[in-house]
């Protein structure tokens, strides 16, 4: 990996601003998912060095909330800067550990980077309010102010943005953070934690630990200093780092699966609908909680979109994301073998396999595949394929596909295709989803409130919401105060 500088490539954890190898010297290998070869390896940290990092971060929380919040934003807008200086660093090192198309990266980087500006300057708002008091001559009202020390459980797909999204809006309310990075991608992390030394982010304040997934959660979930937990995974390890922290009443902020459904009504033209729906499917090979899993056509136009999907969907190059592709390799085999398990079992319940052919670049390679005239009983209906395999069937009323896409566990994000005003005030209102795009692929960014409904998660990141997740509100009631009214 030939990087311009090559000081952003760490394998060590970044500890209380130290580069520390595990205490018993045990590390893991990280491997370009194209390519298998091993790029590097990654401290496993043992459990007594993720506690010292706990206290670390208790240690410096007490300078960072004392910070004038326009120094921190300083600081914090210094790290922005630095991850623009380095965009193309951090994306040849994105494309070699995670696989994804290098153009991609390029635009993780901005979308990551975006956060830290974002929150950088949303602190400077963290308003607290005036309460007209019920008690005579007392003055009352609320201030913000940081939760303490947060840690932050990364996933693989998006190994930088979704780091920057929850620690931008830590940092710049006053947190010190912990981060666990995906073992399968740690070095955009370790990146980020070069880059915020050389900000110049105090020791202690931003932390990035790397280890057996189990074994850092357990000390985390259990440790009482840490005040906030924030997940981005599966519902499953969701559930399970719910449980663990239920004995320290932590806050926690969960950003789980997905099943997007995608609806298009028969107004559309089939060819911009299709075109859109690959656009929406595909991005990180499907490895992505926002990736449309099921789209819902109605029957009017269904064979002319699945005609349309299937030219836009071939088009679609399959190879290493350093070589021009628009499809890179799934995160591990263990991936491929799952989505071939969806095509399985689509296909013996009775769906139409479409496309998939050709002979993958590689062992990690899915090829892009439809299922259609798919129903309920199908897994690729009821579970988050998170690869490039997507089933669609047809619909015939708009009461109809509310219930089909409501027919899920998850709640996370919905797509929405018309030009009729009412059908998209129905819709969008029946749609239980934290997040309904309307006519549009695209609908992430800092301002808004990112999150799910259901069993896709609590809370939410970005916008003020994301930073309300790192404040605590403190009520003050000031008694016997000299007063000019009751109020
Ligand atoms: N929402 C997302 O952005 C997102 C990201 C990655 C994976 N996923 C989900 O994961 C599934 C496939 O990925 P997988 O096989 O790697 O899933 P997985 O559930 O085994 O692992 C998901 C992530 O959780 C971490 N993890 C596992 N055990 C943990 C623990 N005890 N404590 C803390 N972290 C732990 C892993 O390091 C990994 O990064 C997909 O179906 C998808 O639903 C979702
Ligand atoms: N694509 C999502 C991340 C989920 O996997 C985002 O934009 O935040």
């Amino acid at each position: 990996m030939k990087l311009n500088d090559p000081r952003l490539f760490r394998q060590y954890a970044y500890i209380d601003g130290k580069w520390t190898h595990g205490s018993e010297g045990r590390e893991e290998a990280v491997v370009d998912p194209a390519t298998g070869e091993i790029l590097g390896h990654c401290a496993l940290l043992e459990a007594a060095q993720i506690t010292e990092t706990v206290t670390a971060a208790e240690n410096a929380f007490a300078d960072w909330r004392a910070i004038n919040v326009h120094e921190r934003a300083e600081k914090l807008n210094a790290w922005y800067r630095l991850l623009h200086e380095h965009k193309e660093d951090l994306a040849l090192l994105m494309t070699y550990e995670q696989g994804k198309p290098l153009k991609d990266a390029r635009g993780e980087v901005d979308y990551g980077a975006s956060f830290i500006q974002w929150f950088a300057e949303e602190a400077k708002r963290a308003y607290g309010v005036t309460i007209p008091s019920h008690i005579p001559n007392a003055a009352l009202g609320t201030i913000k102010e940081p939760v303490g020390v947060s840690a932050m459980f990364t996933p693989w797909n998006f190994p930088l943005a979704m780091i920057t999204r929850k620690a931008g809006a830590a940092l710049a309310a006053g947190c010190t953070v912990i981060v666990k990075p995906a073992n399968e991608t740690p070095y955009s992390a370790l990146a980020l934690a070069e880059l915020a030394e050389r900000a110049g982010i105090p020791a202690g304040v931003f932390n990035v630990v790397t280890g057996d997934p189990a074994t850092v959660s357990e000390v985390l979930c259990n440790d009482n200093r840490i005040r906030n937990i924030s997940f981005t995974g599966s519902t499953r390890v969701g559930k399970l780092l719910m449980r663990q922290s239920s004995s320290s009443v932590k806050r926690m902020s969960l950003e789980l699966g997905g099943n997007a459904p995608f609806i298009v009504c028969d107004d559309m033209d089939p060819d911009v609908a299709a075109k859109e729906a690959v656009a929406a499917k595909f991005q990180t090979a499907g490895q992505d909680c926002l990736a449309a899993n099921r789209l819902f056509v109605h029957r009017k136009i269904y064979d002319a979109f699945i005609e349309r999907f299937l030219v836009h969907m071939q088009a679609l190059k399959v190879g290493n994301g350093l070589e021009e592709s628009d499809i890179g390799p799934l995160i591990h085999k263990r991936a491929v073998d799952m989505a071939k398990g969806f095509v399985e079992d689509g296909v013996s319940k009775g769906a139409r396999q479409l496309g998939g052919e050709g002979k993958p670049p590689g062992e990690n390679f899915f090829m892009p595949t439809l299922l259609a005239d798919i129903t309920p009983q199908m897994r690729v209906f009821r579970e988050e394929t998170f690869s490039p395999v997507a089933g669609v069937c047809a619909f015939d009323d708009d009461d109809e596909v509310i219930r089909l896409a409501n027919d899920t566990e998850y709640g996370l994000a919905a797509y929405v295709y018309t030009h009729d005003v009412r059908r998209i005030w129905k819709l969008m209102r029946g749609l239980e989803y934290g997040m309904v795009s309307v006519n549009s692929v695209k609908m992430t960014g800092a301002p808004i409130p990112f999150g799910g409904v259901k069993q896709s998660g609590l809370g939410r990141e970005g916008g003020a919401a994301g930073l309300d997740e790192y404040l605590d509100t403190k009520y003050y009631c000031l008694g016997n105060m000299p007063s000019a009214s009751s109020s």
